[in-house]
């Protein structure tokens, strides 16, 4: 069955989109119920205004300039999206679509407009959502570097920590004016050997000597504290110089050194105190000669720490009583 006019006009008056006729300047001549209850204006209204007037500035600019062109040029516009001005507040995207109607009298234009808000509201979500995300990357890039930079912050103080530590350390056993270790660090080294000794049940396999600087007192009165300071310093150099790799030297007190030779009998210890003895007595001293008096013991089994450097102390009292410069063995 062929529809009727009346119902065809109907169906264009209700269509789904926004229908306009144009003439060749662009003055509406026919308008549907669709476009005019969006506009909520009644079509008497809207006829004779120009087309252009329903958009708003910007899409005026695309209107005029695009799809009057291209209509002009080759009568069919496709899809440009414009904005339809509905009141002070509110607008409504549009696709619009142009066809030039060829008909004897005048050239009519006939535009369709697609609505496009739900499309418009979808595209700016994605816009919306992409930025957020992309936002949210760069902070999260932000918060990385800043991390990195906290790690490396961190790594360094750690390894200052660590340096400062080992700097305390070594100071808390260290003899601050020759560099050697101290009473305490030879205290600790003892401690370690005697332990070890206990544990193999050694003997007689490592000595314990003391060295003392004969007439100290005197350099430091005729020349100075400063000169007195010299001379342990270069003492000290010359008991790391002369003594065995295994062998550990301390500066125990004023002119005061303790030897701990391992692996060293007592005879073998005299020997090797005699050497340094001799080497202390030739060596060329600022600014006078020094000698130095030494008395040395070797392990016995049950020693402690406190038995052997007694040992050792009265073994170099022995020495300065009868004349000093000299090794004695207790
Ligand atoms: N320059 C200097 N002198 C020190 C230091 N520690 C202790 N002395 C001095 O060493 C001297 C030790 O004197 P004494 O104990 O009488 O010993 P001595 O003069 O060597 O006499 P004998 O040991 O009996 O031969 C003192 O004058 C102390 O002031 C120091 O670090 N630097």
């Amino acid at each position: 069955m062929e529809p009727r006019a009346a119902d065809i006009a109907r169906w264009w008056q209700l269509a789904p989109v926004g229908q306009v006729v144009i003439d060749d300047q662009g003055y509406i001549l026919q308008v549907n119920h669709t476009l005019s209850d969006w506009l909520s204006q009644p079509a008497s209204q809207l006829i004779n205004q120009l087309a252009s007037s329903l958009f708003t500035v910007e899409s005026r600019m695309l209107y005029q300039g695009v799809m009057a062109f291209r209509l002009t040029d080759v009568g069919a516009v496709d899809e440009v999206h414009l904005c339809l001005h509905l009141d002070n507040e509110r607008i409504l995207p549009v696709l619009c679509s142009a066809r030039r109607l060829s008909t004897k009298e005048t050239p009519l234009t006939l535009i369709s407009m697609l609505p496009i808000s739900r499309k418009d509201q979808l595209e700016r979500d994605l816009l919306d959502a992409r930025k957020e995300a992309q936002q949210a990357l760069s902070e999260k890039s932000e918060v990385i570097a800043e991390l990195e930079s906290m790690r490396t912050i961190l790594e360094s103080r750690n390894s200052e920590l660590h340096r400062l530590t080992m700097k305390l350390g070594h100071e808390a056993r260290s003899d601050p004016l020759t560099g050697l270790p101290n009473r305490r660090h030879f205290d600790l080294a003892l401690q370690e050997r005697l332990a070890g000794a206990d544990a193999y049940r050694h003997s007689n396999d490592f000595s314990v000597a003391i060295l003392d600087i004969d007439h100290f007192k005197p350099i430091n009165d005729q020349h100075g504290h400063a000169a007195g300071d010299q001379v342990l310093q270069a003492l000290a150099q010359l008991l790391s110089s002369q003594l065995r790799g295994n062998d550990f030297v301390a500066r125990i007190g004023g002119e005061e050194f303790a030897l701990l030779l391992p692996d060293t009998s007592i005879d073998e210890a005299v020997g090797a105190l005699e050497r340094l003895r001799c080497a202390i007595e030739v060596h060329h001293w600022e600014p006078v000669p020094i000698i130095a008096s030494f008395g040395v013991t070797s392990y016995l089994p049950g020693d402690t720490c406190e038995s052997l450097m007694a040992r050792a102390d009265s073994a170099l009292y022995v020495t300065k009583r009868q004349g000093r410069n000299h090794v004695t063995q207790s």
